[in-house]
C-alpha cells in the first residue's frame, strides 16, 4: 500500500476556451473536434470538415455565446472546477490539481505540479468529471490521462476512477440538490443529458449486437451496458427519480447539444422545450447531470436558449437546477470514490 502522503488527485474536465476571443475559440473547438473519439471520422475528412467547414462555420457563434456566460475568473467550466479543487483539498489534505481534456491545464502540468510538491509521488487517481460513459466523454479523458503518462515515462502508478452513474453516493448528492427545487409548484422534471451520435452507441457496444438492436435495450440485461451511455444516463434517472419519490408521468429524458445532421439520441430537448407546454407540462423543472459543473452547454443552451424556447411556446415557469458544481454531498462523494481507489489499480 501507497501511504497517503504520497498519492496526489487529478481531477480531469472537458475544457473551454483559453478567452472569448476567435481565435482562442477556433483553436479550442479545432482541438476538441479533432478528436477522433469525438469525431470519428477518418483523419483527412475530419480535418477538412472540421478545420474547412464546421469550425469557420460555427466560431463567432460560440464566442458569442461563450462571452455571454463568461466570468471574471474566466470560463465557468474551468472556474467551477478550481472550487471543486479546493474542497476536495481541503477534504482529503492531500495535493488536488485539475486537468481539462482540450485546453488548459492540460495534464502533463498537473502531473508536474503535483511532483512538485511531492517528487517523491507514489501515485495519482484521476477522476474523469463524467458520471457516465461515453467515448467522447469518459473514454477520451481517461485515455489521454493514460497517453500523456506513458509519454512521459514516469514512475509513479496512475489510476482511474471509473464512471459512477449507479453509484449510491452520486444519487444522493444528485438527488439532494434536486430537492429544494421540488418544494415549488411544478409540472414535470426534465432530466437533459448531452446527446451523442446514435453512431456512437452501435459502436461502443462491445457485444455488436445490442445497443440500439434489441428492443428496450437499455433495460435489457447485457455486457454493452458498461460502455452504453443511454443504459446508463436511463439508471442515474430511474435511481434519482425513485429516491425523489417522482411518479412515473412527472419525469422525462431528453438530450441536449445535437451539432451535425446524423441522427442522435432522441429525444432532442430542444424539441421538448416547445412541445411540452401543449401537453399541459407548463412548469418545469429542468436538470442536466451529464455536466457535474455548469457551462456552456447548460448556462446558454439550456437557461437562456432553452427557457426563451418555452416560454414562447406557452410555458409558464421554467428552473433550472444548477449542477452539483461544490454541492457538499458531492465533494463527499469525490473524496469517496478518490479514497477508495487508492493503491487499488494501476494501468
Ligand atoms: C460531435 C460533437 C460532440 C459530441 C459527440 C460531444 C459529446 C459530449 N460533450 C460533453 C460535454 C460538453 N460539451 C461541451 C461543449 C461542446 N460540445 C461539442 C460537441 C460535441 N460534444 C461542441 C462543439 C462544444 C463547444 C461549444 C459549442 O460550440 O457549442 C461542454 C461545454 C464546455 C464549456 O466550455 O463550457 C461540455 C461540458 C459530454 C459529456 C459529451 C458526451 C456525453
Ligand atoms: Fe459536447
Ligand atoms: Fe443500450
Amino acid at each position: 500500500m501507497v501511504s497517503k502522503s504520497d498519492v496526489g488527485i487529478v481531477l480531469m474536465n472537458l475544457g473551454s476556451p483559453d478567452s472569448t476571443a476567435v481565435p482562442d475559440v477556433k483553436r479550442y473547438l479545432i482541438e476538441f473536434l479533432m478528436d477522433k473519439r469525438v469525431i470519428d471520422y477518418p483523419w483527412l475528412f475530419r480535418k477538412i470538415l472540421i478545420e474547412g467547414i464546421i469550425v469557420p462555420k460555427r466560431a463567432a457563434q460560440s464566442a458569442r455565446a461563450y462571452e455571454s456566460i463568461w466570468w471574471e475568473e474566466g470560463s465557468p467550466l474551468v472556474a467551477l472546477t478550481k472550487q471543486l479543487q479546493m474542497a476536495v483539498q481541503n477534504d482529503m489534505e492531500i495535493p488536488v490539481e485539475i486537468a481539462m481534456r482540450y485546453g488548459n491545464p492540460h495534464p502533463e502540468v498537473a502531473y508536474e505540479n503535483l511532483l512538485k510538491q511531492n517528487p517523491d509521488l507514489k501515485e495519482v487517481v484521476v477522476l474523469p468529471l463524467y458520471p457516465h460513459y461515453a467515448m467522447s466523454s469518459y473514454e477520451t479523458a481517461a485515455e489521454y490521462a493514460k497517453e500523456v503518462y506513458r509519454k512521459k515515462k514516469y514512475k509513479f502508478k496512475l489510476s482511474i476512477v471509473p464512471p459512477f452513474y449507479d453509484e449510491p453516493d452520486y444519487i444522493h448528492a444528485l438527488a439532494e440538490s434536486m430537492r429544494p427545487y421540488l418544494a415549488q409548484d411544478y409540472d414535470y422534471v426534465l432530466f437533459s443529458y448531452h446527446g451523442l451520435p446514435e453512431r456512437h452507441m452501435r459502436k461502443a457496444d462491445p457485444t455488436g449486437a445490442h445497443c440500439m438492436k434489441v428492443n428496450d435495450c437499455c433495460h435489457v440485461k447485457s455486457a454493452s451496458h458498461e460502455f452504453c451511455y443511454r443504459h446508463q444516463i436511463t439508471i442515474t434517472s430511474e435511481l434519482v427519480a425513485e429516491k425523489l419519490g417522482l411518479p412515473k408521468e412527472k419525469w422525462g429524458i431528453s438530450f441536449q447539444s445535437r451539432l451535425g445532421r446524423e441522427e442522435w439520441l432522441k429525444p432532442y430537448t430542444a424539441g421538448l422545450l416547445e412541445t411540452l407546454p401543449a401537453e399541459g407540462k407548463k412548469k418545469l423543472l429542468i436538470v442536466c447531470p451529464a455536466f457535474v459543473s455548469d457551462c456552456l452547454e447548460t448556462l446558454e443552451e439550456i437557461a437562456v436558449e432553452g427557457k426563451h424556447s418555452f416560454l414562447n411556446s406557452g410555458g409558464e415557469t421554467f428552473t433550472m437546477i444548477p449542477c452539483l458544481n461544490i454541492h457538499p454531498l458531492w465533494v463527499k462523494a469525490v473524496v469517496k470514490y478518490c479514497t477508495q481507489l487508492m493503491a487499488t489499480e494501476t494501468v
